[in-house]
């Protein structure tokens, strides 16, 4: 069970990025965070993985406060937390099942990493996940000969190499096309079933979230306006998320014609 109580991230001197968030995600949970570019998704899951140090707040994986661990600690915390990337982050001249090992690095001593001498445990798991995600045959095949929908199959089973406790996915089909994109939700969905693994998907395409997740988290200027099943996402709870101006609260609403080009949602459909 993932627990976050209070979350506040301020870069620097800044205004928070993050205010007083409370979330709880628990079992096989699929979660999709929406939210207008700069509402605070990345900063989110970057918190959770402790990628950035929260401000304040506190968040705890199977009841372990992962807020403020450092070093061996937090090396530790790192492997029960799978992330998945909106470009893929795989190292291309290695090969697929290379590639995929590099999940279990948390687990490896230096010299079985470095000499790439993986136990046979791992080697077997991850032929075992390969095969799920229909990506075995290509094993052997160098990341980048791949195509995108592949090379996210290979990130996803990268992250659940790890045995992660969570898993995290950060825009993991805004490089993909419509048909491929929706493919790999699916995965992300089945896999949480069958893992008993809670997912947290940041996610631009609303219409993905609403088909593909169990519940969608929105979030606009740091804040979490939205906690609900796909079926109460009204149009109502997207013009909250999404509509206007990205202005800030105090700021008076600029009229429609203004809208700056940076504020507008990425693709909110
Ligand atoms: N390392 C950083 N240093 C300073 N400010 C940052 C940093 N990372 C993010 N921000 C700021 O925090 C705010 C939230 O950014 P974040 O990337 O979390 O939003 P997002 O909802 O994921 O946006 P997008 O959908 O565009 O990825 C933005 O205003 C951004 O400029």
């Amino acid at each position: 069970m993932l627990e976050i109580s209070q979350l506040t991230k301020r870069y620097g001197q800044d205004d928070p990025v993050l205010t007083g968030l409370d979330l709880t995600v628990e079992g096989n949970s699929v979660v999709a965070i929406v939210g207008a570019s700069g509402a605070g998704k990345s900063t989110m899951l970057r918190c959770i993985n402790r990628l950035v140090e929260p401000t304040s707040g506190s968040i705890k994986l199977n009841g372990h406060e992962l807020v403020g661990l450092k070093g061996a600690e937090l090396r530790r915390a790192r492997r029960r937390i799978g992330m998945v990337f909106q470009g893929f982050n795989l190292i291309d001249r290695l090969s697929v099942m290379e590639n995929v090992l590099a999940g279990r690095l948390g687990y490896v001593s230096l010299f079985q990493a470095v000499t790439r001498r993986y136990p046979q445990a791992d080697i077997e798991r991850a032929f075992q996940l390969m095969e799920r995600v229909d990506i075995a045959h290509y094993a052997n095949k160098r990341a980048d000969e791949l195509s995108g929908g592949e090379r996210q199959r290979v990130g996803v089973v990268r992250a659940l190499m790890q045995e992660p406790e969570v898993l995290l996915a950060d825009e993991p089909t805004a490089s993909l096309d419509p048909r491929t994109s929706e493919q790999i939700m699916m995965l992300l969905q089945s896999l949480a079933s069958e893992l008993s693994l809670p997912v947290l998907i940041n996610i631009h395409n609303v219409s993905q979230a609403k088909t593909y997740t169990e519940r969608i988290v929105g979030l606009r200027h740091g804040k979490m306006i939205f906690d609900g099943r796909p079926a109460d996402f009204t149009s109502d709870a997207l013009a909250a998320i999404y509509g206007g101006i990205e202005a800030a609260q105090d700021e008076p609403p600029a009229p429609p014609a203004t809208t700056r080009k940076h504020e507008a949602p990425h693709e909110p459909f």
